[in-house]
Formats: C-alpha cells, structure tokens, sequence
C-alpha cells in the first residue's frame, strides 16, 4: 500500500513534466495571464504596426476560423518593435469565439473570458521564406492578440461582417479587398508578450504573442454573424462555428513580460 501511495503521489506531483512529455510541449498557447505576475520590462518599445489596405485579398472559411488573407509577397503590410528582433509581415487574421457570451477568448487575464479574440497573424520574412517554413521554425511567427467586448458596434468590422454570409460554408472562399486592420488595434498599445504556439494544429512551438491590454468593443449582431458560420460544408449537416477557442496551456517555465507605455 505504501509503494502504491508513493507511486501515486509521484506521478501527481510531476503531472506537469508529464503533461509535457505527453503534450509534446513546454510553450503552449493560449495561456491565462496573471497581472499580478507579469514582469513590467522597460525595455519594451512600442509596437511599429503599419498595415497596407490593398494587400487585403479573400476571405476563407477554413472549417475553423475564417481567416482574411493578405498578399504578403511585398513589404507593405509588416510589425516590428517590441518584442520583435526583426519585421514579420501580416499573412492572415482570424478571429476565436464562443456560442455564449460567456467564453470565445483563448486568451484569459486572471480567468477573466472575453466573447471573441482577434488574432493577427505574421511571419518572420527576414529569417524565412514562406510562411509554411515560419510555421515550423523559432521565432518564426508573430501574433497579435486582441480581445473583443460586447458594446458599440464596430463600423470598421462590419465590411467584414456583410462578406461573411458569403463563406457560410467550410471551404468556401469570397474576394474581399481594402480592408485596413488597423482599425482593430486599440488605441492603447500597451500590451503583454510571451512565447508560445500555435493554439490549432500543428501547435508549434514557434509563437512570440503579443497580447494588447485593452479590448475593443463590437456588437451583438456582429458576433451574431460570426456564429452564423458553419463548420461544415454545403450538403452537410448543419454545424454553427461555435466555441472554436482551445483550453488555457499550463504556464510552465515562462515569464509573461507587460510594457509600461
Ligand atoms: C501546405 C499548406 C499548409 C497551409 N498552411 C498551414 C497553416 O496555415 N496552418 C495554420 C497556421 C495557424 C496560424 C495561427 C494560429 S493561432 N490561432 O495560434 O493564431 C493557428 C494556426
Ligand atoms: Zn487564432
């Protein structure tokens, strides 16, 4: 009985190796970001975020997310600074959300759930040539997070939210062009960084997130709109694209750095 308790209390007390060596990672994504715990660096600058309107070129639904597409063969729509040793240019953005109000963020700051969760994501072009390389590479994305809270309606979104009856379907694709993200960024461009993953398969560890402190708001019919996406494709049955966020990761060995701008 004693070896038996032993062995018990082993494997309970390394559950975190463990859950490494079964997950495959120490720097999973998303995290839940403890104020309190996060390290003010002076260090951090400003982020440098300069987005070109005309690389702006589809919309997909991929049976996940709906990603918008950008151009990235040219300089144009790029972000330094920061966190960021180099420039990574703009490939996509998606957002995450949930079928109740409740939950939708991947993101959480002390267990506080936002309803949805922008992601802007970039890959690393001085260091790698496709983005599907960046993919599986160190420091070879960047991602810029940004929470969404229900209010005003948000007039810069609702180009995006009149395209998206257009890809209801998984696989589905519509033209959609000169849309500036730049109206999605806070005003306030404090923020938190730490590194981590893709939080949707492959999952690599290959993630510096850059977590914008404060949200912007959007309304009801807006995230109504996003819930009217299927996951499933034409002829199938019907699947609201609904709670497409992951479960918080474990911290593990990592520092949540903030800015004090
Ligand atoms: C060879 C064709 C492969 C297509 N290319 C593969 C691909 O795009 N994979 C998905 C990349 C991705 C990006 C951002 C996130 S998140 N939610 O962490 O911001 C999650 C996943
Ligand atoms: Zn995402």
């Amino acid at each position: 009985l004693v070896n038996m308790t032993l062995f018990f209390l082993v494997c309970l007390l390394d559950q975190q190796s463990w859950q490494t060596q079964i997950q495959g990672g120490s720097r999973q994504s998303p995290i839940d970001i403890r104020s309190s715990e996060s390290v003010h660096d002076p260090q951090l600058t400003p982020l440098s975020i300069s987005y070109d309107p005309s690389d702006c070129l589809q919309i997909w639904n991929n049976g996940y997310s709906f990603l918008v597409e950008f151009d990235d063969s040219k300089d144009n729509s790029v972000v330094s600074g920061g966190p960021l040793e180099n420039h990574y240019k703009l490939k996509q953005f998606h957002f995450h959300w949930g079928a109740e109000n409740n939950r939708g963020s991947e993101h959480t700051i002390n267990s506080l759930v936002y309803p949805a969760e922008l992601h802007l994501v970039h890959w690393n072009a001085e260091k790698f040539r496709t983005f599907d390389e960046a993919i599986f590479s160190e420091n070879g994305l960047a991602v810029i997070g940004v929470f969404l809270k229900l209010g005003r309606k948000h007039d810069g979104l609702q180009k995006l939210v009149n395209a998206l009856p257009a890809v209801k379907y998984k696989d589905s694709t519509v033209e959609f062009s000169n849309f500036d993200p730049s109206c999605m960024i806070p005003s306030c461009l404090d923020y938190w960084t730490y590194p981590g993953s893709l939080t949707t398969p492959p999952q690599t560890e290959s993630v510096t997130w850059v977590i914008m402190k404060k949200p912007i708001e959007f309304g009801d019919d807006q995230l109504s709109a996003f819930r009217s996406l299927l996951f499933t494709p034409f002829g199938e049955k019907l699947e609201n694209m609904v709670d497409n966020f992951r479960q918080q990761q474990p911290l593990m060995n990592r520092v949540v750095r903030a800015t004090i701008l």
